[in-house]
């Protein structure tokens, strides 16, 4: 893998903290995000194209916002020549994709629906180098037990399900909800190390 830095275009803490896993050397790019919602899909748009194309437009929009830092180029506080890592995480059941939770009623919704079921997540990688995208995507399967009334409000009240897709976090309190996953956990939660050690390596091949 290669060890130039790279900038991670991403406010999500938990994908800061993989790629430190990693081990892989990254600056986190403040890209001021467009509104707080989630990017609408499109008619008849595919969850895997969707979440393929939100990944992409993160990469695109940092890409830009950093072309726009005049001064911290100069300054050579940024570099037009950094590879930029974005990604999108979305939670798809039965055909329906549940983003992030508008508040905490929209998050006990979520719960009840995923309550029992098995649903999936996709979580979409891009890097954006030299003037080339470079994308993957990874799918995980996901069953939740079945939740009881109070097991949802207690979750709902600790916090975690805002900013999450789907309404929860692998990696916290709703670790105890999974009966089963088959795919890449640490892609639920955010950032799939595989693939994204994948890209990171073809971005030392010569095709790059
Ligand atoms: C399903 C699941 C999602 N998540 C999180 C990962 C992502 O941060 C979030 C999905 O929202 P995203 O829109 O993918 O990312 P984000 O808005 O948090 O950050 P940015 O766009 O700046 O990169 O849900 C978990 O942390 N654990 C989980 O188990």
């Amino acid at each position: 893998m290669k060890s130039l830095p790279i900038y991670l275009a991403s406010a999500s803490p938990r994908r800061h903290e993989l790629l430190l896993q990693m081990g892989v050397p990254h600056q986190v790019l403040a890209v001021p995000a467009p509104d707080g919602e989630d990017e609408p899909q499109l008619p008849g748009e595919a969850p895997e194209v969707y979440v393929r194309r939100t990944a992409r437009d993160k990469a695109i929009r940092a890409r830009e916002w950093v072309a726009r830092q005049h001064r911290a180029l100069e300054a050579g506080a940024l570099s037009l020549s950094t590879p930029i890592l974005s990604a999108d995480t979305t939670v798809i059941l039965g055909g329906d994709i549940l983003g992030k939770p508008l508040d905490i009623e929209d998050a006990r919704t979520m719960l009840q629906r995923l309550s029992g079921r098995t649903h999936a997540v996709h979580t979409a990688i891009v890097i954006a180098h030299a003037g080339v995208l470079l994308e993957d995507v990874s799918i995980t399967e996901v069953r939740f037990k079945a939740l009881t009334a109070s097991e949802i409000d207690s979750y709902c009240h600790s916090g975690e399900p805002l900013g999450k897709a789907g309404a929860y976090g692998i990696q916290g309190k709703a670790g105890r909800f999974v009966a089963y996953i088959s795919g890449s956990y640490t892609g639920v939660m955010g950032l799939p190390l595989y693939e994204t050690g994948r890209l990171l390596d073809q971005l030392s091949s010569p095709k790059v």
